[in-house]
């Protein structure tokens, strides 16, 4: 049976990478595009018309998608899932940024509405290894800081790959992380997340990077992610879509879950 795929924030980097990559999947169908900068018109991708809105209410009634994958921003996000939920639609979620009465507003909406909702901060399968491989660590490591760079338009900060390697961390220790007493108070020594220091760099000619490094008597150990293009985030993308279209009812953070981690 072919999964019929909405698309919210069509019009940004991702999303117009996500709707290459649906159309190229012989199991799905790429139904329609909504962006705040879209007019109701439709937009031409390869030799395919692909409905626009800039409404969500109108491209759900008019295209009826069995699934909405939105990368857009985090403020929309509450909205936009208030309306595919109450239309029975199931939503892949890649925007970051959310904070946890969002979530956990997500939680509710997939089993009030018996609808699957997957939010995952970052569907490159490397970048999920990484942060496997930083729960590892973070177990026999005393000391830990993260660097995450990406580019100039990233609207938030830090990333949510940071923040869900971070949390990762802590959760895989019985004691929280070293540091230097007092030293966090200095603005350049990061923002903390669940007691590991984040330092966020923004600059042209980086798409998304990531280092976890660790620190220990006469030792480190650097853990590096690299994206060099947002083709890598696609068979995450997918998998999560096929995935969610059959998962109703459920509520799932984080695409290490679906890779059986
Ligand atoms: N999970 C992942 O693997 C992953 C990978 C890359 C990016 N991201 C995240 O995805 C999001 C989008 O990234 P991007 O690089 O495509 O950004 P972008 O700015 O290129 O695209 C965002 C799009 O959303 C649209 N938008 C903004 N507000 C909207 C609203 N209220 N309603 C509808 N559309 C709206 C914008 O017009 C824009 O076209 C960001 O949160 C980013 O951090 C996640
Ligand atoms: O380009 C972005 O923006 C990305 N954001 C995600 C994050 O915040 O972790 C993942 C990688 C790309």
């Amino acid at each position: 049976m072919t999964i019929k795929v909405g698309v919210q924030g069509a019009l940004g980097q991702m999303g117009q990478e996500v709707m290459k990559a649906v159309i190229a999947a012989p199991d799905l169908s790429l139904v329609g595009g909504c962006d705040v900068k879209a007019k109701d018109s439709s937009l031409m991708i390869g030799s395919i018309y692909v409905p626009l809105s800039a409404d969500p209410r109108k491209l759900l009634d008019k295209t009826k998608p069995d699934i909405l994958v939105d990368f857009s921003l985090a403020t929309a996000v509450p909205q936009t899932a208030e309306i595919a939920a109450k239309a029975g639609v199931s939503i892949v979620i890649g925007t970051t940024g959310l904070n946890p009465q969002v979530l956990s507003r997500l939680e509710e909406l997939a089993k009030e509405h018996r609808i699957g909702i997957m939010v995952a901060p970052n569907f490159a399968l490397g970048a999920v290894i990484m942060m496997e491989l930083a729960k590892t660590a973070a177990k026999y490591l005393d000391w830990a800081e993260i660097i995450e760079l990406h580019h100039e338009k990233k609207a938030d900060a830090p990333s949510g790959t940071s923040i869900a390697t971070a949390r990762g961390m802590a959760a895989a220790r019985e004691k929280p992380f070293e540091s230097p007493a007092g030293e966090i108070e200095h603005k350049s020594r990061g923002e903390e997340f669940y007691g590991v220091p984040i330092h966020s760099v923004r600059l042209p000619g980086l798409v998304a990077h990531q280092e976890v490094i660790f620190g220990a008597l006469g030792q480190t150990l650097t853990i590096r992610h690299d994206t060099t293009s947002r083709e890598s985030f696609m068979p995450g993308v997918l998998l999560a879509i096929r995935e969610m279209a059959s998962r109703k009812g459920e509520f799932i953070f984080g695409l290490d879950k679906l890779l059986g981690f």
